[in-house]
């Protein structure tokens, strides 16, 4: 019977499974972090167990450490959020996993460091007390996010109870037009098939505008599955994610490098597979796309502008108008030309290398409007240091923005740093709710160019209007 890409990595990890019930899952890594990762780490010690296979658990400080540039190893962004770090820190020496403390050049987010250190494969089962965990499913493994419960199983046990999820597999095809980018693809997928349109299913990107994606568009597309409602994503394998794992620390090397790549290279969905529902997408008709209200599904072209009620269906009625008055905007206005008052460009979803290019080139001889708050904080110390190499943090400060060290930062309210309440903020990040950057604060999520566009405009502005600079 012919089988989807994701059949093959379910069946080559189930231990058990009964009809209509959750089958137990070998997993082959455990990432942690020390929001949730350390809640796990603690209660597994409370109970008298172990670590089953140390070796293949990692984690790291992203969340609530510090994104201050001279941070110390526990400073956090949060009041009392030291107690974490120290708590992940001692119980991470305490067990022998695996662990990128605050000063190692390999900390960062957990989803970027991931790759990074070549720790996510494909074929393989992946999981982290987070839910953005689904971007590595880019690298063609069954990477998801469980809670610290289900966290401190796996860690025990090396394997989650799970029921296997319906499968969605979404086309794309053809070239994404200047100026847009996957964040772009992924928001006008959920603006137009709602934040409830992945059904729970295990989603396989796929079409040629996937197969020219690189590695780091790949992560951020399938960063933003879980907003979509999904379980997760994935993507098959290819030379771009195999020549990307190449040499990297935790990738495999010498004779089981050649047979990893092998197999890696065979490692899809058989032609006539069958997927629960389909969904295609031309590339050539997504616009930059800026979200206006607090769902990401709440979201429109830069060209048109927050909706009028009556054009909405009724169930939706009663939400638009509190996102609206949330965001302080009224039914039909514009979003080009809304005035900013913060710009964060970071975060899993756009905080790698590919990203900060993408918005230095736009910053590049131009600079951060008055009033307007602009903080870059890079995905992780390897993406700080290859920006540094290439000069994009002068790009970044002589523009305006302030350049922090790698972390969560203000992708999310830890309770310490934040924007003013009602600051209206373009953010290149994944969720708006009310209050997700800091009290009363306003997000617009949006891609790097775009958040770039509207620091040095001071507005709401179409990259495309804005012409960027490559560097000389
Ligand atoms: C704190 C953590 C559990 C959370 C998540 O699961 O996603 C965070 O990363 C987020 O983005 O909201
Ligand atoms: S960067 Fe944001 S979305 Fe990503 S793991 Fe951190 S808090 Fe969650």
């Amino acid at each position: 019977m012919p089988q989807t890409l994701f059949d093959k990595i379910w069946d080559a990890h189930t231990i058990a499974s009964g009809a209509g019930e959750a089958a137990l899952v070998a997993i082959d890594f455990v990432f942690l972090h020390e929001r949730t990762g350390a809640v796990a780490l603690n209660s597994l010690q409370k109970a008298g167990r172990e670590i089953r296979h140390p070796s293949r658990v990692f984690c790291t400080v992203d969340h609530i450490v510090s994104n201050a540039p001279e941070r110390s190893e526990s400073d956090a962004r949060s009041p009392g959020g030291d107690v974490f770090i120290r708590e992940t820190r001692a119980a991470a020496q305490r067990t022998g996993i695996n662990f990128f403390d605050v000063m190692d050049p390999r900390q960062g987010i957990v989803h970027v460091i991931a790759p990074e250190l070549g720790i996510v494969q494909p074929g393989a089962t992946l999981v982290c007390p987070d839910s953005h965990t689904c971007s590595l499913g880019a690298f063609g493994a069954m990477a998801w996010g469980i809670g610290s419960s289900e966290a401190e199983h796996a860690l025990a046990t090396g394997t989650v109870r799970v029921a296997k999820p319906k499968q969605m597999r979404i086309r794309i095809e053809g070239q994404l037009g200047a100026g847009v980018s996957a964040k772009d693809l992924a928001l006008h997928l959920i603006q137009v098939h709602g934040a409830d349109g992945g059904q729970r299913m295990a989603i396989e990107f796929a079409g040629s505008t996937i197969r020219n994606m690189s590695v780091e568009s790949r992560l951020t597309l399938c960063n933003l599955a879980v907003e979509f409602a999904a379980f997760t994503a994935l993507i098959a394998p290819d030379a771009v994610t195999i020549d990307y794992l190449s040499g990297r620390e935790f990738a495999p090397t010498g004779h089981v490098w050649h047979l990893a790549r092998e197999s890696w290279g065979k490692l899809r969905s058989d032609a006539d597979a069958v997927f629960d529902a389909e969904i295609e997408i031309d590339a050539a008709d997504v616009p930059p796309v800026v979200t206006w209200g607090t769902s990401p599904a709440q979201a429109c072209s830069v060209r048109s502008g927050v909706p009028e009620i009556a054009a909405l269906p009724a169930p939706a009625q009663a939400s638009a108008l509190k996102a609206m008055a949330y965001m302080g905007l009224s039914p039909g206005t514009a979003v080009m030309g809304l005035p900013v008052d913060g710009a964060f460009i970071g975060s899993c979803t756009n905080g790698r290398l590919e990203d900060l290019r993408a918005a230095a080139s736009i910053l590049r001889g131009r600079t951060v409007a008055p009033g307007v708050r602009a903080v870059c904080v890079p995905g992780s110390q390897s993406v700080r240091v290859d920006a540094e190499a290439e000069g994009l943090d002068k790009v970044f400060r002589d523009a305006g923005f302030s350049w922090g060290a790698p972390g969560c930062a203000m992708c999310f309210y830890a309770g310490g740093e934040t924007f003013a309440p009602e600051a209206r903020v373009m953010s290149s990040t994944n969720r708006n709710f009310e209050g997700r950057q800091g009290p009363g604060v306003r997000t617009h999520l949006a891609s790097p160019a775009m958040v770039a566009a509207a620091a040095v405009s001071g507005c709401i502005t179409d990259c495309r209007d804005v012409p960027g600079k490559a560097a000389t």
